[in-house]
């Protein structure tokens, strides 16, 4: 939790409470429904809170701005992104039942009210946002084509509406049909060992009506 704090200092009480608390509902939700592995609930916050945030020092969202999460798992980036925007809405999906139940469950414990949780697979998800965040679920040639048509035409964030990835890695390859994709590494922002090969790729997606 210290680290949570470490980064972001200016958590309102609620937030701290928030946080502190997702320790104790993914252990209880782990015994019952496997989601998270048991060297990662040990690391929570250092491999999937603070990794999930690593998104919010690349770009801020706004009130009311609409975020969607695709192939959240257990909730990862969207939970600790929605505790720490609580004016935005958040659309969390996961085409695994089991996984959106413990979501739906640790959006419950926290009492989010900016939260959605679907069980289907993106593809089949309508609606429009201006950012899609993911960690851990596709290639970007395949994600770019399950996401298309779901970023909203009107960018009012400093970058530009479309995809916000956490990835690992050297991503000269995967990357290198996306000319306008811009890589920005997490350890210019976490100096925990974890970090030092992580980023966030942005890839701006034009408006498909
Ligand atoms: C490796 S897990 C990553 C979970 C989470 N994002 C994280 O980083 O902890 C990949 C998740 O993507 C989900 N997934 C894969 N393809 C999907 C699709 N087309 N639509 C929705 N979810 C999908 C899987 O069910 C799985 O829960």
């Amino acid at each position: 939790m210290e680290l949570i704090l470490k980064y972001f200092p200016e958590l309102t009480a609620e937030q701290k409470a928030q946080f502190e608390l997702l320790q104790k509902l993914y252990e209880d939700w782990n015994i019952k429904i496997n989601v998270v592995s048991r060297k990662d609930i040990d690391e929570l916050y250092l491999r999937h809170v603070l990794h999930s945030l690593g998104i919010a020092k690349i770009q801020s969202f706004l009130p009311g701005s609409k975020i969607l999460d695709v192939g959240t798992g257990g909730g990862f980036p969207g939970i600790p992104l929605a505790i720490l925007y609580p004016e935005v809405q958040f659309h969390l999906v996961d085409s695994i039942g089991k996984k959106i139940k413990v979501v739906a469950e640790v959006v419950e414990g926290l009492q989010l009210k900016n939260v959605k949780a679907t069980n289907d697979r993106v593809e089949n998800v309508s609606g429009k946002y201006d950012f899609i965040v993911s960690r851990a679920v596709a290639q970007m040639e395949t994600f770019v084509h399950w996401v298309n048509g779901k970023v909203a035409k009107k960018s009012l964030h400093e970058k530009k509406n479309g995809i916000l990835y956490l990835k690992g890695g050297d991503l000269t390859e995967e990357l290198k049909i996306y000319r306008n994709a811009v890589i920005y590494p997490l350890n210019e922002y976490f100096e925990e060992d974890f970090y030092e090969t992580k980023s966030v790729v942005h890839l701006p997606l034009k408006f498909k009506g």
